[in-house]
């Protein structure tokens, strides 16, 4: 069976993915170093171990499985926490990414999908934003993505590197079969924290910033299903395979929904009261991020069906009813 190395597949998206993969007739094969990933979230293949930073180790397991592709999706993944921790944010995103283009070097692995932000825009001029819009992060999360495009680009040019970047926006809900779903180690997203808001009495959701310019002045998010990103993923796999042009690609549905109309579909949904106190802002947040995904639907035929906020937030409470949060 043709395999896939998928890094971060023991994480929430990578998880979907790797199911994905398995769908479409492909083996993935895990690579993780379970820093924030779950072992029982790997189920469609082998788990390696290991750090992508780990540039040795990496490659061993590129020589051991012969992929076609990675599919390279480990990383830290938290704006706010990146203004906290901004060298842990470069060393692990950029740090992990040089490490995996020298290790696919070295195994002459030439297909990459890489999982990059919308966070990569930081406050865009105008929205929906398209790919040609400036790159101008506002915090460390989003310039380490910025970065690993940049070095990835300057790879493809020298060599026979075949990548995408996916710019996902945000990432919500869960797989139709129960299995697998949103459970970040500590939970700092807001679709989960809003259903436990509703469905644990003990917890409170904080609404971070109810001063932005937006309609009900709170932050203004593009979701989107995390079944319609891991699809994408396949897509674009089987895009570079076929010798198509790899370039960047939003992953969005077009449409924003503010923290109060997610708090208005969880209540719909599960019939209890999101409990919320209002907070100030968390820095590095943007006011409003929605995607304009022309491109990712002309170059791979992409489309969010899976993506309405009832579907998605839907999933999600099936989820959480069924598996709970983790602390
Ligand atoms: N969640 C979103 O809304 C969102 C949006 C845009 C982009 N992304 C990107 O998607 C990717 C996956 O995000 P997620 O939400 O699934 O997060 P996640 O934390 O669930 O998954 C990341 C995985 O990477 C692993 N990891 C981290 N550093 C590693 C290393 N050095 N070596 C091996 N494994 C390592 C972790 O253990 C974890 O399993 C990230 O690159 C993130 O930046 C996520
Ligand atoms: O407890 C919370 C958590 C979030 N929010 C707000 O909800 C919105 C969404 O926040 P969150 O779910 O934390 O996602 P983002 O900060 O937008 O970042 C996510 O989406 C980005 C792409 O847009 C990814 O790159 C990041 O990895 C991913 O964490 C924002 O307006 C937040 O201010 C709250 O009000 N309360």
């Amino acid at each position: 069976m043709d395999r896939v190395v998928v890094t971060g597949g023991a994480g929430y998206i990578g998880s979907h993915v790797c199911k994905a993969l398995a769908e479409r007739g492909l083996q993935p094969v895990a690579v993780d170093d379970l820093r924030t990933g779950r072992r029982d979230a790997v189920r469609w293949g082998p788990l390696e171990q290991v750090s992508v930073l780990d540039m040795a180790a990496f490659t061993a397991v590129l020589e051991r499985h012969r992929p076609l592709a990675v599919l390279h999706l480990a990383g830290l993944i938290m704006a706010g926490e990146s203004v906290e921790r901004p060298l842990d944010y470069y060393a692990d995103n950029v740090g992990g990414m040089i490490s995996v283009l020298q290790a696919m070097t070295a195994a002459d692995i030439r297909i990459l999908v890489f999982s990059s932000t919308a966070s990569i825009y930081g406050v865009p001029q105008t929205c929906p934003v398209a790919e040609d819009a400036p790159l101008a992060p506002i915090n460390p999360y989003g310039a380490s993505k910025a970065m690993c495009e940049r070095i990835i680009a300057d790879c493809a040019a020298r060599t026979g590197l075949q990548s995408i970047a996916l710019r996902y926006f945000n990432a919500c809900g869960a797989d139709k079969d129960g299995g697998i779903g949103e459970m970040h180690r500590p939970e700092t997203h807001l679709v989960p924290l809003a259903i436990r808001a509703a469905l644990d009495p003990g917890f409170v959701l904080d609404v971070l910033g109810t001063d932005y310019d937006t309609p009900d002045g709170t932050g203004i998010r593009d979701y989107v299903h995390v079944s319609d990103i891991a699809a994408a993923h396949v897509l674009a796999f089987d895009h570079l395979r076929a010798g198509g042009l790899g370039q960047p690609l939003n992953l969005g549905t077009g449409t924003g929904f503010s923290v109060r109309e997610i708090v208005a579909e969880v209540e719909r949904q599960t019939g209890c009261r999101v409990k919320v106190r209002e907070k100030p802002r968390r820095p590095g947040d943007t006011p409003v991020l929605v995607a304009d995904s022309t491109l990712a639907r002309q170059v791979l035929g992409w489309k969010a069906g899976h993506s309405t906020l009832a579907a998605m937030v839907g999933s999600a409470c099936v989820w959480h009813r069924a598996a709970g949060w983790a602390d």
